[in-house]
């Protein structure tokens, strides 16, 4: 008894506080201390420890990793033998106050102007089915065990199937104007699936479609991202035109399979991008020599070569060729990338080893015009 009091005596509600307000969400990016979303930390009785979690909204759908994640932050702390989280959401003005707090006084205006330094890949192919999609997903969540902060935005906007390839469909929170993308598997996504209750066909064009890439780029809370990357759609078409208008410095990269028809297509795409001033940062070829796990027999399914040959036609680096693999497609299917769920398939460590070919280093500033002001 005595030693259940002195333990409770020893509670340290400073150090939980902290502790708690540590704790991450995830769609936020913001510790929830900084987030506003840390109510008042009590001592209601013995070692337990009462806190008040203050969420954006009642329905958060993080509302269950979040209470999990305060219990185990606040149980860690020395004394502490049960916690209690009390679960209120915040008043519109705190809301407000939060949105304006995540848009850091840009407006509407994006985050991926010429002063920022997320490196923004445009993921493109030319042809559909080549794998495009798969690639930007896997690779992102590579780029994202490296430690990088990775935003994955899905332009494909009549075929999106990034909320299928990580297993998320829910709509986003909205925030007074702000959407927050939704985090998995390390990384977090905007696609146009979150907002579609059914598959119900979208007709986008020119202007709409400058408008949604747009809001999709400026309205949603990216967060400090070192890299993002945009599933094209295939083809040549309108959206890597108003990419470029809107990211002036997204690099393209292009995703073919060893085919001679995917490989003219994709050259067509590369020619047209560098052509609007779009850099081609390198080539990857995709469903490329399939290697029997069983009998080591080499089946090039779709022809070898077309990537070195699409690489040297538009005079860019090889990133590397990704064989075709099973576990690829399949956790595709499952919703569970295959970086997660198969990281030593042949597929999936050739994914990690493009990643790590990336250039994600800041960019340099010289020839840039940085925001400052002599006085
Ligand atoms: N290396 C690979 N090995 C085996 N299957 C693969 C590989 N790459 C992609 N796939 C499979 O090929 C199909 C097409 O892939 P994906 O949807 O990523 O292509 P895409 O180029 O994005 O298509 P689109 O742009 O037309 O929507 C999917 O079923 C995917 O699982």
């Amino acid at each position: 008894m005595l030693a259940r009091a002195r333990a409770a005596g020893a509670v340290d509600l400073e150090a939980v506080r902290r502790a708690v307000g540590a704790v991450r969400d995830p769609e936020l990016d913001l510790a929830l201390a900084d987030a506003g979303m840390l109510g008042e930390v009590r001592l209601p009785r013995g070692g337990t420890v009462r806190v008040v979690l203050r969420l954006t909204t009642a329905t958060c759908p993080l509302r269950a990793e979040l209470i999990r994640d305060v219990r185990s932050a606040a149980t860690a702390v020395a004394g502490v033998s049960d916690v209690e989280v009390h679960v209120e959401a915040m008043s519109e003005t705190e809301r407000m106050s939060l949105a304006a707090r995540l848009r850091g006084g840009r407006g509407s205006r994006h985050p991926f102007g010429r002063e920022s330094s997320t490196l923004v890949y445009a993921v493109g192919s030319g042809k559909g089915g080549v794998g495009k999609s798969t690639v930007t997903a896997n690779l992102a969540v590579a780029l994202a065990r490296q430690g990088k902060r990775v935003g994955v935005l899905d332009a494909d906007v009549w075929g999106w199937s990034i909320p299928q390839l990580f297993g998320v469909r829910r709509p986003p929170v909205a925030l007074k104007g702000l959407m927050l993308p939704l985090p998995a598997h390390g990384v977090v996504l905007m696609s146009v699936g979150f907002l579609l209750e059914h598959d119900e066909p979208v007709v986008w064009r020119g202007p709409m479609l400058h408008k949604a890439i747009e809001q999709f780029l400026g309205d949603v809370h990216w967060g400090e991202l070192d890299v993002l990357l945009i599933d094209l759609p295939p083809g040549t078409g309108d959206v890597a035109l108003t990419l470029l208008e809107l990211v002036p410095d997204a690099q393209l990269l292009v995703v073919t399979t060893p085919q001679p028809a995917a490989q003219h297509v994709a050259a067509r795409v590369a020619r047209m991008a560098r052509d609007a001033g779009m850099p081609v940062a390198g080539v990857i070829e995709n469903m490329s020599t399939h290697v029997c796990s069983s009998c080591d027999a080499h089946t090039p399914l779709f022809g070898a070569g077309g990537g070195e040959r699409l690489a040297a036609d538009i005079e860019t680096a090889l990133l590397g060729q990704i064989p075709l693999d099973l576990p690829l497609r399949s956790s595709g299917d499952l919703g569970v990338p295959a970086m997660v769920a198969s990281p030593d398939a042949a597929s999936v460590v050739e994914v990690g080893r493009i990643a790590a070919r990336l250039p994600v280093a800041r960019r340099s500033l010289v020839g840039r015009s940085l925001p400052l002001t002599v006085v």
